[in-house]
């Protein structure tokens, strides 16, 4: 009997083999396609005659367990957006390894459950699965974090919340000082600000007198490079960016692996991004091991070690952090990489959106006019008189609560810039079962049919894709072009200026979890904008014009998939008013 066997097996070839088994797994992906397409057609229509409390349709998908990973893997946005456009209740379940992932992208169903069910949902875990994975915590020490958590977070709010904070305080004094000096005509590397030399400048001089007119120079480099250099220090102190010159590189190269950290790919696999993300890691978390290294020699009342002399300008918020972290004895492999969340939120999405906003206004000489007499009164530049001889630099002065309060344009710039650039996701994991319901409004706009209402059960994950609703042409008519009037009130306020209306838009994320760096971001950006309107003209080099770049996607706020070259000259502060 096993004789005969051995004997069936050896009369098998191998091609024979591989063809069975190819056979066997396209039965399988075709009838796991057959029954879950059979499932999602009948989670689609009502619930009997009900409208209320429906089971979310899962997405059909060809392999049992992995479920739809391997699309999500192959092209992310381009398959949540087909999701998007396939699932009309504005709301749809994938499957990943055997969990279910609720997607949700209509405003009212990701109000109901991030707002309304803020306490039946938690983002703990994806907190911890992003500090592990995209920042390299210790998956030993989850408890460890959850202990220092609370306190952690809670001095987080109280610095980053305040108006104005200690950090926009610093940050609005780096752009008073360094503004002026945005591109400063000097042709030596010596003498050029570390963003110039980022920006590969070129100066252009005046054929008839002969003097520099203007510099040339990479936009996105340039203001990248400028942003994060002014307004880092006011978290880490300036120390830090003298001691890591390169941090940029390492907190871009970080971004650009960012999406593999997530999808959790192992380091060895050939993907070049990937080991640049994970040597940068090393990198960062290194410098801040180091500085809080010293911190805690100031600490014990020595003086800090070397390569660290003076750390008073680095923040309350930053020193309060490593205070309560020691106070509960959190190990050094969960701080850093709490640290180095705050450090890449400062050092991407703040400097990605000033670049956007800059190159929508600047491409439009009718709006920045607009936006120049409005925050006249908030940001003002002059020129001092020259003492023996020599050039001085441009004065300016910036009141950043006047323009957060007073300039509803330049706002509704930023929030416009949000819409068209950025991709924010809010995440939870569903501790109870609940329900969720859509607002007659966005039943109106998405499906035509009444409002609906969705269960949601304990253990399952859900997530936000506000992208979706940005770009849907329901709620913002021509939804791919840069309107800041949408954002407008259509009537003027009893000051006579019209008022933000933010509507449906939420780019900070939503309820509870949403970004608790967002009053700060806001001021800082509309303190950039303000001060580089006010001191510079810019021009594209391209003889075609303005040409804003496509976006390639990143954490957040997006990327120009190329850099611009543009020329800039300081304005004739004499003309303004
Ligand atoms: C343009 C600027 C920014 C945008 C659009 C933005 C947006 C967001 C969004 C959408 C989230 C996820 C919220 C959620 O889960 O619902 C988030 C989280 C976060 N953001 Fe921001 N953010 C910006 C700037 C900043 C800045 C400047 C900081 C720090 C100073 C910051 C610190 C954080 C932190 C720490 C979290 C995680 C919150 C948590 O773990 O609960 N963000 N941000």
């Amino acid at each position: 009997m096993f004789a005969k066997l051995v004997s069936t097996i050896e009369s098998i070839s191998p091609t024979t083999i591989t063809l069975q088994v190819f056979l066997l797994l396209a039965a399988i992906a075709c009838s796991t396609r057959f029954i879950s397409g059979r499932n999602y057609k009948s989670d689609l229509s009502p619930n009997g005659t009900s409208w209320d409390g429906r089971k979310v349709a899962t997405l059909p998908y060809w392999f049992p367990y992995f479920g739809h990973l391997l699309p999500l893997t192959i092209n992310l946005d381009r398959f949540l957006q087909k999701c998007c456009q396939r699932s009309p209740p504005g709301i749809f379940s994938l499957k990943i390894f055997g969990s279910k992932y609720h997607m949700i992208f209509t405003p009212s169903l990701t109000r109901s459950l991030f707002e309304g069910h803020s306490t039946a949902i938690s983002s703990d875990s994806v907190r911890w699965f992003l500090l592990v994975n995209v920042f390299g915590a210790n998956k030993r020490h989850k408890q460890e974090h959850l202990r220092a958590h609370g306190d952690a977070h809670a001095c987080l709010l109280d610095q980053l919340l305040s108006n104005p904070s200690e950090m926009l305080r610093a940050t609005v004094h780096g752009i008073r000082e360094h503004g002026p000096n945005l591109v400063s005509f000097s042709d030596s590397i010596v003498d050029q600000n570390p963003w110039e030399r980022a920006a590969a400048p070129i100066i252009h001089t005046d054929i008839i007198t002969g003097d520099a007119s203007s510099v040339e120079i990479s936009l996105f480099a340039l203001i990248r490079t400028f942003v994060a250099n002014v307004a880092l220090p006011s978290l880490v102190g300036r120390e830090f960016l003298e001691n890591y010159p390169e941090i940029l590189e390492d907190i871009q190269d970080l971004g650009d692996g960012f999406k593999y950290f997530v999808l959790g790919l192992p380091r060895w696999l050939p993907i070049p991004s990937l080991t640049k993300a994970h040597i940068a890691r090393r990198k960062l978390l290194g410098a801040i091991s180091s500085l809080h290294g010293a911190l805690d020699q100031l600490a014990a009342g020595n003086e800090a070690n070397q390569p660290w002399r003076d750390l008073d300008d680095v923040s309350a918020m930053l020193k309060g952090r490593h205070a309560i972290w020691n106070a509960y004895g959190t190990p050094r492999d969960v701080r850093d990489p709490s640290d180095l969340s705050l450090l890449w939120a400062m050092g991407t999405k703040t400097t990605n959106l000033i670049f956007w906003i800059l190159v929508q206004v600047y491409s439009n000489p009718e709006l920045i006019q607009k936006l120049r007499d409005e925050v006249h009164p908030f940001a003002k530049a002059s020129q001092p008189s020259q003492v023996f001889g020599l050039p001085e630099p441009a004065r300016l002065e910036i009141n950043d609560a006047g323009l957060v309060q007073s300039c509803p344009l330049l706002k509704a710039c930023l929030y416009e810039c949000l819409r068209l650039h950025s991709k924010p996701v809010s995440m939870g994991t569903v501790q109870k079962d609940l329900s969720i319901l859509e607002s007659p409004e966005d039943s109106r706009s998405v499906n035509g049919e009444r409002p609906q209402s969705f269960v949601l059960e304990a253990g399952d994950s859900a997530a936000s894709l506000s992208d979706a609703h940005q770009h849907d042409p329901h709620y913002y008519e021509s939804p791919n072009s840069f309107q800041p009037g949408r954002f407008l009130s259509s009537s003027e306020s009893v000051q006579g200026q019209r008022t933000l209306v933010r509507g449906t838009l939420q780019p900070w994320g939503s309820g509870e979890f949403a970004c608790p760096g967002r009053v700060f971001a806001e001021q800082q950006v509309m303190a950039f904008v303000a001060a580089i309107l006010v001191l510079w003209d810019m021009e594209p080099v391209d003889s075609r014009g303005w040409i804003v770049p496509t976006q390639r996607t990143s954490a957040i706020v997006s990327l120009p998939s190329a850099d611009i070259r543009a020329r800039l000259r300081p304005r004739d502060l004499s003309k303004t008013k």
